[in-house]
């Protein structure tokens, strides 16, 4: 059986710049990391806040390395550069708007600016794009909210069946 592919792509003029360390996509990995039981590969990708180079990469990360989770951070809110959700709609064929909606009413526990995230997600094939803010800090709260329901959607897509470590994050399959 083919080794199962995650994709990580971290948007972020500053952090491509090298302005400061990428720490919120090596978050992802390790959070996905500590979920997951199914023996998995991250593949990371770190670029600037364009839209055109986003597009790109989250379809090569979906038809070219034949990733069934794209996991993005960063250009979800309401700056000029921020464009990732944008990205995503475009490359998306559905729109699964629950995600965002969930994760903004979570972050609220956290912050007020929750509300400034415009943060959603999408499949592409046999593929699902999951969009999360910049902060590190919004890794974990975003994920731990909307993981329960990603295994029984990658089933539905047609993609590999995900098992998670049930002593850190319970997966939710209404048909199993
Ligand atoms: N990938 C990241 N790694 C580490 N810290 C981050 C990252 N993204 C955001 N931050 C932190 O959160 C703060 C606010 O995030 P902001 O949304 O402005 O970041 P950003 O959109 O990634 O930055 P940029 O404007 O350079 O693209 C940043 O100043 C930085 O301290
Ligand atoms: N869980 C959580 N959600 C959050 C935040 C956070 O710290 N935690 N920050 C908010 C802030 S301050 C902004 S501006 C938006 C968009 O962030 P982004 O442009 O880095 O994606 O996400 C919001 N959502």
């Amino acid at each position: 059986m083919s080794t199962i592919k995650i994709g990580v792509l971290t948007a972020s003029d500053r952090a491509s710049a090298g302005v400061y360390d990428d720490l919120s996509g090596p978050a992802i990995v390790e959070t996905l990391k500590r979920y997951l039981k199914s023996e998995w590969q991250p593949v990371y990708r770190l670029i600037s806040d364009d839209r055109p180079t986003i597009e790109r990469e989250l379809i090569q990360l979906i038809d070219g390395e034949g990733c069934c989770l794209v996991v993005t951070t960063g250009g979800t809110g309401p700056a000029p550069r921020d464009v990732t959700p944008e990205a995503t709609e475009a490359v998306c064929d559905k729109l699964l708007p629950g995600f965002g909606e969930l994760m903004r009413s979570v972050s609220l526990r956290y912050v007020p600016t929750a509300i400034l995230s415009r943060q959603t997600a999408g499949t592409r094939g046999r593929g699902l794009i999951i969009n999360l803010p910049g902060k590190p800090k919004s890794i974990r709260e975003c994920l731990e909210a909307v993981f329960p329901a990603v295994p029984y959607c990658i089933d539905l897509i047609g993609g590999p069946y995900l098992e998670v470590d049930p002593a850190v994050i319970q997966a939710f399959r209404p048909r199993s």
